[in-house]
């Protein structure tokens, strides 16, 4: 091979490498544009996603998407890059900041209405989910819309359900001006705000036995989704309850007051009778008194005026008799005047305890009502005012002396499922054999009450921690076991129970709510346990 075929050679595998980078060179290129036109449409949604967000990283995405569209140096693209981490870096930050900030709020807000005792178990349920569930912090803010919306609507119940408060809720004042839709929604909200009003009522009026069958049955018709035309007639129905009521109270009253001052001014009378008597005993016992001084001096002038032994004798014979005839006038004159003070007297103790009588009825009456007004209705169980009464009393005696105290709350499980299911007859019937299971089978010290809807409490002392969970853990088995049975179907109850021993620098409130988050724990890890905090 000669030098010239040689380079000709050469020259062709050289053009052929030429070839080669001149190909790999466009792919590279091609490349290149679709990964920077990704890029850009990359950049182009982060822009629009982040708008708003911070205006320097709004100019930044701006600028970086330019340089990138005009295929700008790499390193004038890594320049804007860093400064958009920088900003992104200094926002994450300031957004962790935010996030801590506003979990603590839900929280703090979360518990403060828990505290609410007026708020319906639900609610409080609901509650006690967003405190759960928010225990750690979320990772962005978006995640906070939810619970700060269940916290408002809660907010809303409570203030409607506030006696204290304006009936009007934040809801409705944030929806004012709305649609009549919405309109007839706020009277329907405002409806069942009344009914849940009425039945607190029903449940905590104090009144005598025979008005319990009218008063449940007007509970009863509560209960069914009434129509507002119909809660008027259960509204009216209930006034005429209590008017009668007042009516009957007012009469006793009346009659035990008539009675009252009848008798004192019957007294009154034996007593000025009696003094005038008196007088007139004292003036008629004077006169014979004056007599018989006067008929004993006659007789020594009788003496001195006798002619003869006979005569003497006839004269004495004859003042004798006479002296005899006044003391005869005297002892009728008093006896007459003691048998009319002992009539006196008879009669006055007759009214005195016909009075007796009278003040012990009424008495009686009196003590009922107060049992009545620490009794709950439905179930005969202490109520809450008992309970308030007994467990300050206790704590009072705790802290001169403190002793193994215990408050417990007992729940239901999922109540509202057997009134849904079964009917709320059913559900009254479960609470009442439930108060006969309390009461049966809590030990003798202990005291009972029910807390309000189907939540019970009980108050033990001078028991341990160990004795307390054998006894409560006991008492739950039983409880489940017990054989109910609605529409045929045998049904299986269970409860939850929060319990706890009262400390030193406990009051009312941070005892109860220790027991009740042991309870909401017995709740929150399946039910149907103990839980002791
Ligand atoms: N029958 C009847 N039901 C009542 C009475 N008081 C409250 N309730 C009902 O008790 C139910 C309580 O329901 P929730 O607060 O949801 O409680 P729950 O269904 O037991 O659920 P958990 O407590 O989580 O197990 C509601 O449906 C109330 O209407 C009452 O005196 N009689």
């Amino acid at each position: 091979m000669n030098e010239k075929s040689v380079a000709v050679e050469q020259i062709n595998v050289l053009k052929k490498k030429l070839d080669a980078a001149i190909k790999s060179r466009a792919a590279v290129d091609s490349d290149l544009k679709s990964q920077s036109s990704l890029l850009v449409q990359f950049i182009t949604r982060l822009t629009k996603l982040c708008k708003g967000i911070d205006k320097e990283l709004d100019s930044r995405l701006g600028k970086l998407k330019k340089l990138l569209a005009k295929g700008a140096p790499i390193a004038d693209l890594e320049q804007q890059i860093a400064f958009i981490a920088k900003i992104i870096q200094n926002y994450e930050l300031k957004t962790t900041k935010e996030i801590n900030q506003l979990n603590r709020q839900c929280n703090d807000t979360a518990k403060a209405l828990l505290k609410i005792n007026t708020l319906p178990t639900a609610e409080k349920q609901e509650l006690r989910n967003i405190l759960k569930e928010y225990e750690q912090s979320k990772e962005t803010l978006v995640q906070y819309i939810p619970v700060l919306s269940q916290l408002v609507k809660t907010y809303d119940t409570a203030l409607k359900l506030s006696p204290a408060l304006p009936k009007k809720g934040l809801l409705d004042a944030l929806n004012n001006g709305i649609t009549t839709e919405k309109k007839s929604n706020e009277s329907q909200v405002a409806s069942q705000v009344v009914l849940a009003k009425l039945t607190y009522v029903i449940d905590h009026l104090v009144l005598p036995e025979k008005h319990t069958s009218e008063l449940l049955k007007i509970k009863d018709q509560l209960t069914h989704n009434i129509s507002n035309d119909k809660l008027m007639v259960s509204l009216l129905d209930l006034f005429d309850v209590i008017i009668t009521d007042l009516q009957q109270e007012k009469a006793t009253a009346e009659s035990f007051l008539c009675g009252l001052s009848e008798t004192l001014s019957d007294v009154q009378n034996a007593i000025n009778k009696t003094l005038f008597c008196n007088k007139e005993s004292q003036s008629s016992s004077q006169e014979l008194n004056a007599r018989l001084h006067k008929q004993v001096d006659e007789m020594s002038t009788v003496v001195d005026s006798a002619k003869s032994i006979s005569d003497l004798k006839q004269k004495i014979n004859q003042n004798l008799q006479s002296i005899v005839k006044t003391l005869e006038d005297k002892t009728n004159t008093e006896n007459q005047h003691n048998q009319q003070i002992e009539n006196q007297l008879n009669s006055m103790t007759d009214r005195v305890r016909e009075l007796e009588k009278q003040s012990q009825v009424f008495e009686e009456q009196l003590k009922q009502q107060k049992i009545k007004s620490m009794q709950d209705a439905l179930t005969k169980l202490n109520n809450r005012a008992a309970f308030d009464d007994y467990f300050s009393g206790q704590l009072q005696e705790f802290h001169q002396q403190a002793y193994e105290l215990a408050l417990v709350i007992l729940d239901l499980d999922d109540f509202k499922r057997i009134n849904d299911t079964y009917g709320h007859t059913a559900g009254d019937k479960t609470l009442q054999v439930m108060a006969m299971t309390l009461t049966k089978k809590v030990s003798p010290g202990a005291f009972i009450a029910r807390y309000g809807g189907e939540e019970f409490v009980l108050v033990y002392s001078g028991e341990t921690q160990e004795q307390l969970l054998k006894h409560l853990n006991d008492l739950r088995k039983h409880i489940a076991r017990l054989p109910f049975k609605f529409k045929n179907n045998k049904v299986s109850i269970t409860t939850s129970i929060g319990v706890t021993h009262i400390k030193a620098q406990d009051n009312i409130h941070s005892a109860f709510e220790r027991a009740d988050k042991a309870l909401y724990q017995a709740k929150d890890q399946g039910k149907n346990r103990v839980v002791y905090l």
